[in-house]
């Protein structure tokens, strides 16, 4: 880091590599967890997550909270993001049972977590190709540096299945990953530098058959303040 930019959230950086890492190590050494065999993103998935009560009780949230979804870009094209989704009370008992588990599969600490988002994507929603790290080029950067810092990895639970439709898809990495309720996929943002990940590029395909509903779960570098 050179004095000219201070936490550069868009470049390399040993914080960020080092907490990286020792999430990467945890994942590897757990047995119920597999790794996507990809040499572009850190990601792992963890069948059978979160159980079938917990999903219906989660979706059972977001049905009663869902907003049509914001963009941190509010300009982009009104077709870029058409779920609705809502922030789930980090009190409630489910809410924090999950969100508990998704720290300590992880080892990290809950102070660098986000509250959980709760999305749903009825027939022909989605959520166009995105990050879901911060590009440091952009007016909130300077919110985000100051709240935490960049988010370094996503934990998104799938709460149903889709019969159709509605995988997240990364086309960098070439694969598509379907819904399945209950699995939990995670992903680092970054490379094994700290650096924002172009290749995590990914987006929700439109739903072609039935609800989808997640949670998510970002993680920043430093606890979150928001
Ligand atoms: O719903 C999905 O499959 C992906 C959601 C997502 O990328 C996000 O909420 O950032
Ligand atoms: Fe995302």
């Amino acid at each position: 880091m050179d004095s000219k930019t201070p936490d550069d959230g868009g470049a390399a950086s040993p914080a960020r590599a080092a907490m990286s890492a020792k999430v990467r190590e945890r994942l590897n050494r757990n047995p119920m967890v597999s790794r996507i065999e990809t040499p572009l993103i850190d990601m792992y998935v963890r069948h059978d997550f979160a159980s079938a009560q917990e999903c219906a009780r989660l979706r059972e949230l977001i049905d009663a909270d869902a907003q049509p979804s914001s963009l941190f870009a509010g300009s982009a094209s009104p077709d870029w993001r058409t779920s609705s989704s809502c922030h789930l009370d980090p009190w409630e008992a489910t809410v924090e049972a999950v969100s508990d588990r998704i720290c300590a599969l992880m080892g990290l600490a809950p102070a660098l977590g986000e509250t959980l988002q709760g999305q749903r994507y009825h027939v022909g929603q989605q959520y166009k190709a995105h990050y879901d790290f911060f590009p440091v080029n952009t007016d909130y950067w300077p919110r985000m540096r100051d709240s935490g810092g960049q988010r370094c990895w996503t934990a998104m639970v799938y709460l149903s299945g889709v019969a159709a439709g509605g995988e997240t898809h990364f086309p960098h990495a070439g694969f598509m990953v379907p819904p399945r309720e209950g699995m939990l996929l995670v992903w680092s943002n970054l490379t094994a530098d700290g650096a924002p990940n172009e290749k995590t590029a990914h987006a929700a395909l439109p739903v072609a058959v039935g609800t989808k509903y997640v949670v998510t779960k970002w993680f920043r570098e430093r606890p979150w303040t928001p």
